[in-house]
């Protein structure tokens, strides 16, 4: 039989005090030989003692992880493999849909021994949830970071991202505010101009469109005047969303796929990216000098004409915008490890496939929805008359519009899902169920913007009137989905004073996620857009071509809402 290591360990150790003993004197190789046999034999112990805990330790948190998702109801496992089998991405939903209806309002799902899903469907928990998770599923960071690089914001950890977070904040929701009615003018220009080429060639998909709108939008707000003359915006726009397509799918690989010549196709666009984000910042900072410039010249009295044309600066804009502070609240400050620009693309990745989701649905439920569209344009005249400023529209009294917006917004939520999770601890909620740390935890979005009991009977039909309240005799006479079907015939802008309800006090309204990894962009995109239709409107009309095919009715599977296709649209110029 082999000794074992211990006893061949002892043996040693016996023979060679042996030695000692009888005064034999060793030869040094051989107590060389000795030496380092005891030490690897130490070392195989060591390891093997090491492994073996690690190994306890894996075993024990799983035996901590099955006993703790116990107390969660949901489908009994199918097999060894949890239910990833039966789950796809797109049928996901449809799943969480049944399971719900069944087990209530928390329910677990595994996806593998290892790895639990837990889905929350209850406005009031998930609020709660929302809070207590603080970290993103590692994946969405692992996206972010093999396209634009390491970066502060966009990452799992909220450790990481607070601080980033708070300061990108603040300027969304202060400044930038403020600035946000002054850009859609020169934008709608832009926009426009770029939309008569596409009519020139007939009618134009909204999405293509919805996609333009955002893209400018965005671009005009982090960079300025500078990126409505960008020669490469176009470019840029394209790359975008050729890296969106594939993001997902090469973060999905546990190691990154070097192996794959897709995978370094995927890196020469994310390359191409970072170049062109470059330039523009570079030609931001370059017309932000020269803008400060000619700032001095006309404090000191010298003339400006002509200026505008040396800089570059299109002849659509009326006014400059000088300083890009977002600019410098995304890319100052990194750290050694940040991929310098690393925030601004991925600001204007998740910004731009967002803003372009909500815009399209706005425009479809314009389109289809024509007599909304027509309700809107005469609130816009009348504050227009209202007006003191001529060339300023305040979107803060055009209710039934932004009440559009946050209606497209819940229709159709940029995700079917929010996810989130806690890297370290584990929590536990008010129904006294606790959440192991490491678990995926998901809302069904959908599911929840679709729930008759958070509003009412008529939950998957469009009407903006839901977030409207009437004003009458003292008291509110609130217009909620409850009682719709009376309220579209009463509300009409002007004709008697509305409140246009804080969309966040239902706590299942959910399209920018909610508690602390909450989307930073809500009240800016909000005004954005709605400032964006506001100009638009005023000036044209938006209608389905004639050949297009749009049901404004999407059918529902399972209380998930199917998506339309695109519908043609086409802009037409109002005589006023
Ligand atoms: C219609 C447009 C948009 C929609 C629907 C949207 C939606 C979302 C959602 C659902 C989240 C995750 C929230 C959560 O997990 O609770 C998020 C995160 C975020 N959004 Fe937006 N977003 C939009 C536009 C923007 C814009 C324009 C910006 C910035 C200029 C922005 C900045 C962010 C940031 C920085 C985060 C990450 C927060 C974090 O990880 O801590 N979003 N957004």
């Amino acid at each position: 039989m082999k000794p074992s290591p211990t006893t061949s360990l002892l043996h040693s150790l016996k023979t060679n005090s042996g030695a000692y003993d009888s005064g034999e004197v060793q030869e040094p190789s051989q107590f060389l030989t000795d030496f380092v046999t005891r030490e690897f034999n130490a070392f195989l112990w060591i390891s093997l003692i090491a492994i073996t805990a690690l190994l306890l330790r894996k075993v024990l948190s799983l035996f901590i992880l099955w006993a703790r998702a116990r107390s969660i109801p949901g489908p009994p496992c199918p097999s060894f493999y949890g239910h990833s089998k039966l789950i796809t991405r797109q049928n996901l939903t449809e799943v969480l849909s049944v399971s719900h209806k069944k087990y209530g309002s928390v329910v677990k799902l595994w996806l593998g021994p290892t790895q639990l899903l837990v889905s929350i469907k209850d406005p009031t928990l998930i609020k709660e949830m929302l809070l207590k998770a603080e970290d993103k599923l590692p994946l969405t960071g692992r996206a972010f970071r093999l396209a634009f690089g390491p970066s502060s914001l966009f990452v799992s950890s909220f450790d990481q991202v607070q601080r980033r977070r708070e300061s990108l904040a603040r300027e969304l929701n202060g400044r930038l505010i403020e600035r946000v009615t002054v850009i859609p003018t020169k934008v709608v220009d832009c926009i426009m101009e770029r939309i008569y080429t596409f009519m020139a060639k007939g009618s134009i998909d909204c999405k293509i469109v919805s996609q333009q709108m955002a893209f400018t939008l965005l671009g005009a707000t982090l960079f300025g005047d500078t990126f409505l003359a960008w020669s490469k915006a176009s470019i840029y726009e394209e790359l975008l969303m050729m890296i969106a397509k594939d993001a997902c799918f090469w973060a999905s690989y546990g190691v990154t796929p070097f192996w794959k010549r897709g995978f370094w196709r995927y890196q020469q666009l994310c390359t191409k990216l970072k170049f062109l984000t470059q330039d523009i910042v570079q030609q931001c900072r370059k017309n932000c000098r020269l803008f400060c410039h000619m700032d001095e010249n006309l404090h000191n009295g010298i003339t400006n004409m002509g200026r505008e044309s040396e800089c570059g600066a299109p002849s659509c804009c009326g006014v400059a915008m000088r300083d890009n502070f977002s600019l410098h609240e995304l890319n100052d400050d990194l750290n050694a490890r940040e991929e310098p620009c690393g925030n601004i693309m991925g600001v204007m990745f998740h910004g731009c496939l967002t803003t372009a989701g909500l815009i399209c649905n706005l425009l479809e439920r314009l389109v289809t929805h024509p007599e909304i569209q027509d309700k809107i344009y005469s609130e816009i005249i009348m504050a227009r008359n209202g007006s003191m400023k001529q060339d300023q529209q305040c979107v803060d009294k055009l209710l039934l519009l932004l009440a559009t917006v946050y209606e497209s917004a819940r229709l159709l939520p940029a995700g079917p899902l929010l996810q989130r999770c806690s890297l370290k601890h584990d929590f536990t909620l008010k129904t006294g169920a606790t959440i192991p740390a490491g678990a995926v935890l998901v809302v069904p979005v959908q599911l929840v913007h679709m729930d008759d009991a958070s509003w009412g009977q008529d939950a998957n039909e469009f009407n903006p009137y839901r977030f409207l309240s009437k004003t009458g005799n003292g008291s509110d006479l609130v217009l909620n989905a409850s009682s719709t079907g009376n309220a579209e015939k009463v509300v009409n802008p002007g004709e008697s004073s509305f409140i246009l309800n804080d969309p966040n006090d239902n706590a299942a309204f959910l399209p920018f996620g909610s508690g602390t990894r909450a989307c930073v962009g809500q009240k800016f995109v909000i005004q954005g857009v709605a400032t964006l239709f506001a100009s638009l409107l005023e000036r044209y009309e938006i209608r389905l071509h004639s050949g297009s095919q749009s049901d404004s009715k999407p059918t529902m599977k399972n209380s998930v809402p199917q998506l339309f296709p695109s519908p043609e649209i086409v802009f037409i110029r109002r005589n006023s």
